[in-house]
């Protein structure tokens, strides 16, 4: 998807993808990731996700992208704290205690402004991405995140029952983008409950992704 796209979206207040609480899956599985308190979590294409107010009411520290500044404006005025902002290379960067989240394209998001960080929590990034996009994604999270472990929620459905985003992302499509890298454990796959756009033959599965050795 272009940028405009999604500028579109968030502009008209069409963000059906935005879940009003912590996702499913999320507290099923956060688990798996294995994480000591105050670890720091990547949230890539984070939208104004509760999920990161969840991850810090946890006591986990947060880091997440999003191009559109209208989402990370709503963020911070939900979690009721007041950003400083900075300009930091192609990117704006918003940072509160124990939160950094930067406005811009996650192509232009370098290593050393993402700093270090635990783990991925990848929840409608990668399913957000057309097919020709998601190699390119995969190998940039790569890239700036050291290939750390990472939780990654999916939909597996039929591609010709309704156009994306969210886009099917199957495994054998996971496989081909992070395959290289990762080891793929399956967590969780089963219906959507309740569906999506419409369709009940859809799954929602869990991931958790380990760094080949
Ligand atoms: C489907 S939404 C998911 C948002 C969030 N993860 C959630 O669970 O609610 C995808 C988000 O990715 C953002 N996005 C799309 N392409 C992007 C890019 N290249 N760089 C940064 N953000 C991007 C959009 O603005 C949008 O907020």
């Amino acid at each position: 998807m272009e940028a405009q796209f999604w500028h579109d979206r968030w502009d008209k207040g069409e963000i059906a993808f935005h879940e009003g609480k912590p996702n499913r899956l999320l507290l099923k599985h956060f688990d798996a990731l294995e994480l000591v308190e105050d670890a720091r979590i990547f949230l890539p294409l984070c939208g104004k996700a509760i999920d990161i107010h969840w991850l810090l009411d946890k006591g986990f520290r947060v880091v997440g992208i999003d191009l559109s500044a209208i989402a990370i404006d709503q963020l911070f005025d939900d979690l009721g704290f007041e950003p400083s902002v900075t300009e930091d290379g192609d990117l704006t960067r918003y940072t509160a205690p124990n939160i950094d989240i930067f406005v811009g394209d996650v192509f232009a998001l370098t290593p050393d402004q993402l700093g270090p960080v635990d783990a991925i929590y990848d929840r409608a990034a990668l399913v957000a991405l057309p097919a020709a996009m998601r190699a390119r994604y995969a190998a940039h999270l790569a890239e700036i995140t050291g290939a750390t472990r990472q939780l990654l929620l999916s939909f597996d459905y039929d591609q010709t029952l309704f156009d994306g985003p969210p886009f099917s992302v199957d495994e054998a499509e996971i496989e081909r983008v992070h395959g290289a890298r990762y080891r793929l454990h399956l967590l969780e796959k089963g219906r959507i409950p309740g569906g999506l756009k419409r369709h009940d033959a859809v799954d929602e599965t869990a991931w958790l992704l380990t760094a080949k050795g």
